[in-house]
């Protein structure tokens, strides 16, 4: 399936379904703070697996307590597209499980 960049309108009306995540530059970002480093190397290890599901793959930053995420779409010279909001979909659900906030 082909992917095109999405327009700006398309993308803030799509980040208003997503409250925490946002557009920074050409990526969609969120961060997320966990109870404990090992609750967030948890996380990390949930979103690898969507992410090789989907073959869609954030830049993911494991901190002490928090789990950060970075993603466009390589394929369409770094734009975003609906590849990204599927990912950034897949983890908002996977989130509350993990108690991240
Ligand atoms: C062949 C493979 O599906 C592609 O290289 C995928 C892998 N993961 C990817 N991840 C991201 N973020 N953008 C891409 O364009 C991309 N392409």
């Amino acid at each position: 399936m082909p992917v095109e960049p999405l327009p700006h309108k398309e993308i803030e009306d799509r980040l208003a379904e997503l409250p925490g995540w946002s557009l920074d530059g050409d990526r969609l970002t969120r961060s997320y703070r966990l109870g404990s480093h090992f609750a967030a190397t948890a996380m990390v290890v949930h979103i690898a697996q969507v992410q090789e599901e989907l073959g869609h793959h954030s830049d993911l930053t494991l901190g002490y307590n928090t789990v950060a995420l970075s993603v466009n779409t390589h394929s369409v010279g770094g734009a975003v597209t609906e590849k990204d909001f599927e990912l950034a979909r897949r983890v908002e659900d996977l989130a509350p499980g993990h108690g991240a906030h």
